[in-house]
């Protein structure tokens, strides 16, 4: 036992795992071994869920069935209908019904009482999760802006029938490739915050339905995947202010604050993810005739870091792009949500492979032999 504190558990090993591999120092960022770069540009997500599942890349009729066996659980039953239509009445913010929805999922799942050791239910109730959540999330954005949720179709891709349920509109090629790379390039990342606490909850025995819901959880805070809303709020706020980029980043340091999208607790250099989707962020940008937020997003960067040495990670340059393909802001750490929980599950599934209960110890420095006072006397 050592007493060494590591704060935020920086640079401490707790897990061995074959998932993804993040060297922080040259921006490498691997899943089973495939490169990112490669995987962005060939493979869709289901591919990559299935690589993250099953230990390897599907051969094409394994990817057909591994598709259509997710494709055919998009459906939502009425008791989850009908908490995500109650969501939306209370204008619940989005992360938080998402928690709320995945939840509930287990309410409705025929494999809810199968024990945590039952591998076949689990890989059932991985699907139907990751399935669903696509679906939830369109349906709340639609229910909350007063329309009626749009069914699933099972002919689409995972990225493709995302973007139909949310805008009731087939997405052209353009829209659903480049969204099924964003789902590709969030789909995995060690061991993030949101997977640890998927990990943990893991770790107890919980089911997945817990250990997801407190990965959803745990992602929606600003220092995670709430980063990427937070991007393009600041962007906005930037153009609506009559400061250039460069003052309004200036008097925002000045004043303490981070600038949402830089920093990693991995990477000193720029996160490979980040150099993907800032290409497509300039292309989508260059093709609708508004590159505003591409310009301005650079213009960020290279004052950061030649300023301040901090690269940009992957939340912000998803930022311009989702606001060019018209997706609510609001929606952008749901939609990671839709990616990582296929991680999630990649990693709570690794950690029941192997499971010991993850238990850390903290350093007290508290008071010792305090006389007690009966409450009365105090
Ligand atoms: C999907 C993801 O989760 S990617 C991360 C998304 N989060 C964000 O983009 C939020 C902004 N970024 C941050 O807050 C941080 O970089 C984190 C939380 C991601 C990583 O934090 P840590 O590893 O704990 O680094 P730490 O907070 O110690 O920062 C190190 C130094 O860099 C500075 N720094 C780090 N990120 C930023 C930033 N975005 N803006 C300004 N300064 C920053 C810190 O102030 C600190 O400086 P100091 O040593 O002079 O005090
Ligand atoms: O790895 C991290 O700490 C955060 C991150 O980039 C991710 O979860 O994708």
């Amino acid at each position: 036992m050592t007493d060494e504190l590591k704060r935020g558990l920086e640079g401490v090993l707790v897990a061995e795992s074959d998932l993804s591999y993040i060297d922080g120092d040259v921006g490498k960022l691997v899943y089973r071994g495939y490169a990112i770069e490669d995987l962005a540009a060939d493979a869709s997500y289901e591919e990559t869920l299935y690589l993250l599942w099953h230990d390897e890349l599907p051969t094409r009729a394994q990817l057909n069935e591994f598709s259509a066996a997710m494709a055919a659980e998009r459906e939502l039953n009425d008791g989850v209908r009908s908490v995500i239509r109650e969501l939306a009445e209370a204008d619940e913010d989005p992360m938080a019904a998402v928690r709320t929805i995945v939840s509930s999922f287990s309410a409705f799942d025929d494999d809810a009482d199968a024990d945590v050791t039952d591998h076949e239910a689990n890989i059932r109730k991985s699907r139907r999760i990751t399935a669903k959540t696509a679906t939830a999330v369109a349906a709340y954005d639609r229910l909350r802006n007063g329309n009626e949720p749009v069914e699933p179709r099972e002919d689409l891709s995972h990225a493709a029938n995302f973007l139909y349920m949310l805008n009731n509109e087939e997405p052209d090629d353009v829209l659903a490739e480049t969204f099924d790379m964003a789902l590709v390039l969030h789909a995995d990342h060690g061991l993030n915050a949101s997977t640890f606490s998927a990990m943990v909850t893991a770790s107890t025995l919980a089911d997945l339905h817990a250990s997801v819901t407190s990965a959803v959880g745990t992602l929606s805070g600003g220092l995670h995947g709430g980063a990427n809303a937070n991007v393009m709020r600041m962007l906005k706020e930037i153009d609506e202010s009559d400061k250039d980029p460069i003052t309004w980043v200036e008097d925002a340091l000045d004043d303490g604050r981070r600038v949402a999208g830089f920093g990693h607790r991995v990477y000193s250099v720029k996160d490979p993810r980040a150099t993907i989707l800032g290409a497509k962020s300039e292309e989508l940008g260059e093709a609708a005739g508004e590159t505003k937020w591409y310009d301005m997003s650079v213009e960020i960067e290279e004052y950061i870091v030649e300023e301040k040495g901090i690269a940009p990670n992957v939340d912000f340059y998803s930022a311009s792009m989702y606001y060019v393909m018209g997706i609510p802001i609001d929606l952008y750490t749901p939609i990671f949500a839709v990616s990582r929980v296929g991680g999630w599950i990649a990693h709570i599934l690794e950690q029941w492979e192997d499971n010991r209960l993850i238990r850390p110890r903290a350093r007290y420095v508290g008071e010792m032999d305090a006389a007690f006072v009966p409450i009365d006397e105090r």
